[in-house]
This record gives C-alpha cells, sequence and structure tokens, in this order.
C-alpha cells in the first residue's frame, strides 16, 4: 500500500518542523509548498539527508506548485505571518486572510479529499476563512491551538507539582487568543480533578491562578523570548498529534477548532472544542457541561472571535 501524502502548506518554522517530525514518525510521504523560492526544497533535501541516520522511509519534497499536492491525504497550514514583540495575533488577520484565500483556492483544486488543519492565526477566524475559501466539508477542516494550549497547561502543572506529564490530562477550550478558556474542573493528575488537589494541599488557588494566567499568556511569553517570530516545536508537535490521529484513526479526544453546529448552543461557528478526530476527520464534538462562570468565560470567547470573523467579512466581499 502507498504511504500516505502529507502537504505542508507553508516552510516556515512551524513547516518544516513539521516535516521533521513527520518523517521521523515514519507518518508518510511529505511535500513542502511554500511561495517563498528554495526554502521547500532547501528543507526537504535538508531533512531527507537526516533519513539515513534517522532511520526513517519517507519521500521529502518542496515546491512552489500547488500542484504538487495532488491528492494529499493531509494539508496542514501553515502559511503566512507571525507576530512579534508588541503585536497581538489579531494583528495579523488582513495579511493572512489573503494568504487564506489563495491556500484554500490551491486545497479545492488539488487536494479536495484532504484532512486540513489550519494553524494560521488568528486561529478561529482563519479556519472559518480557510473553510469558506475551499468549500471543503466542515468535518474535514479544523484549526490547531487547543491541543497546544492544554500541553502548556499540562507542562506548567506537571511542573508544579513534580509529576510525570504523562499522568496530567487538562482541557482548554475557547478561542486561540487572551480569552482562552483553561477549563481547571477538567484537569487532572492521574484523575483527581485540580480543585481536589487544591484542597488536598498539593497547591494554591493562587499558584493554580497564575499557571492559568501563563497558559492563556503562552504564545506571548514565546514570542516575548525569541524576538524573530512564535513557538513552533510545539505547535508542530500538537498539530502531528491531530494527524497521526486522523491517518491511523485513531479517535483521540483532542480539543480544537471544529466547526460546532448545534453543541454548546451555537449554530455553525468554529471555535476550540473537545473533539474526537478519526479516519472520517472531526467525528464529533463532544459538548461537556460547564458552570456558570464556565459558561461566561466561553460565551466571551466566542464573542471575540465573533468579532474577527465580522472583521474578516468587512475585508473579502466573497466573504458575506
Ligand atoms: N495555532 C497556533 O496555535 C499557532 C499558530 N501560529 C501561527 O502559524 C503561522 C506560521 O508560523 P511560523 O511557521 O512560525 O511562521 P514563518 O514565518 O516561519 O513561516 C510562514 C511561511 O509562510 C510562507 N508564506 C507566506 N505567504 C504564503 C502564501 N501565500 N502561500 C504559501 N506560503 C506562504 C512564508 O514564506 C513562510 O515561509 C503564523 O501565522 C503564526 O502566528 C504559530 C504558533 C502557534
Ligand atoms: O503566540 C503566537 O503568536 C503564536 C501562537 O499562537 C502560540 O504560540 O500560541
Amino acid at each position: 500500500m502507498a504511504r500516505p501524502k502529507i502537504a505542508l502548506i507553508g516552510a516556515g518554522q512551524i513547516g518544516g518542523t513539521l516535516a521533521h517530525l513527520a518523517a521521523l514518525k515514519e507518518l508518510g510521504d511529505v511535500v513542502l509548498f511554500d511561495i517563498a523560492e528554495g526554502i521547500p526544497e532547501g528543507k526537504a533535501l535538508d531533512i531527507a539527508e537526516s533519513g539515513p541516520s534517522a532511520k526513517f522511509d519517507a519521500a521529502m519534497s518542496g515546491t512552489q506548485d500547488y500542484a504538487d499536492i495532488a491528492g494529499a491525504d493531509v494539508c496542514i497550514v501553515t502559511a503566512g505571518v507571525a507576530r512579534k514583540p508588541g503585536m497581538s495575533r489579531d494583528d495579523l488577520l488582513g495579511i493572512n486572510l489573503k494568504v487564506m484565500k489563495s491556500v484554500g483556492e490551491g486545497i479545492a483544486q488539488h487536494a479536495p479529499d484532504a484532512f486540513v488543519i489550519c494553524i494560521t492565526n488568528p486561529l478561529d477566524a482563519m479556519v472559518w476563512a480557510l473553510r469558506e475559501f475551499s468549500g471543503l466539508p466542515h468535518e474535514k477542516v479544523c484549526g490547531m491551538a487547543g491541543v497546544l494550549d492544554s500541553a502548556r497547561f499540562r507542562h506548567f502543572l506537571a511542573s508544579e507539582f513534580d509529576v510525570s506529564m504523562k499522568d496530567v490530562t487538562a482541557f482548554v477550550l475557547g478561542g486561540h487568543g487572551d480569552t482562552m478558556v483553561p477549563l481547571v474542573r477538567y484537569s487532572t493528575v492521574a484523575g483527581i480533578p485540580l480543585p481536589d488537589l487544591v484542597k488536598m494541599g498539593w497547591t494554591t488557588q493562587e499558584k493554580l491562578d497564575a499557571i492559568v494566567q501563563r497558559t492563556r499568556d503562552g504564545g506571548a511569553e514565546i514570542v516575548g523570548l525569541l524576538k524573530t517570530g512564535s513557538a513552533f516545536y510545539a505547535p508542530a508537535t500538537s498539530a502531528i498529534e491531530m494527524a497521526e490521529s486522523y491517518l491511523k484513526d485513531q479517535k483521540r479526544v483532542l480539543p480544537c477548532a471544529a466547526y460546532v453546529d448545534g453543541a454548546y448552543g451555537l449554530d455553525g461557528f468554529y471555535v476550540g472544542v473537545p473533539t474526537v478526530i478519526g479516519a472520517g476527520g472531526v467525528e464529533r464534538v463532544v459538548e461537556i457541561s460547564m458552570n456558570k462562570d464556565e459558561q461566561s468565560m466561553f460565551d466571551s470567547s466566542v464573542e471575540a472571535v465573533k468579532g474577527l470573523v465580522q472583521a474578516c467579512k468587512g475585508i473579502d466581499d466573497s466573504l458575506k
């Protein structure tokens, strides 16, 4: 059986890391697409030349031609611009919306059966726009953010409790911005919810609140340190987790920006929610019950994303 084909649209920091991880995990053959001449070709060749030492079998290629993504099983989109210190993700909306248009059209024409994972920011609005421009089925287009935000939350919690990250679970829902909602009640160490760990004296409410805030600011913390761009190792690893679940029909329960139609009181809207990802794409949106505070934080986050979607409609007439 032929290996799956993975198209990476954008061969920058995240795109290159995605290609490397996909090769190391032997998820399939990789095509890197970018408008910057030489970059996708150079990264593809460099990674291919690591194959004999890393011992993977995967073909790697780079291109500026959308025809080369033909028949891709998975497309992961990082094309566009990343923020620098002093900018918010939302400042990228105008420039990255134009990029989503060309990417959406390229995918629609050459890889209409692919499972598409958008990473480009501002994430929730960009995944919505990419779906609109591509016209692909909603369950085949989703956005990566919740896996990353939850991984950051899990990392901070594991450090605070001095336990393995493997035993920490967490869910971060809502939009991928300052309003994201780390769900403390649904986050656990070995199944023990965080509020119980406060009662058990493992941490204090103040420390937990600080970790929640650090999670919300997780992207900005890295931007402030790197200065030239934003995070790429953890974002790429998160998207690979989603792609693997699709390609291997693992049916992982992962938070991602999915099209929510009916659940959470939403009628046809992209925002971060827990989902099941399998061979059918986003096979299920998992609707969890929220208390008043959680619901109100989620509602504010949805409102913030709605504002960005409106802004997209104001920029591009074809989105109305
Ligand atoms: N959803 C999330 O959780 C995260 C999202 N991001 C976002 O991911 C995006 C990519 O980040 P990086 O890889 O660090 O940026 P980068 O600047 O290293 O790479 C972006 C690549 O896109 C290419 N590009 C620009 N316009 C294009 C077009 N029309 N078609 C094809 N390629 C095009 C550029 O040539 C560049 O190589 C940014 O928007 C960033 O904000 C970053 C981290 C996490
Ligand atoms: O903060 C950024 O600009 C990139 C991003 O979305 C993240 O790392 O969460």
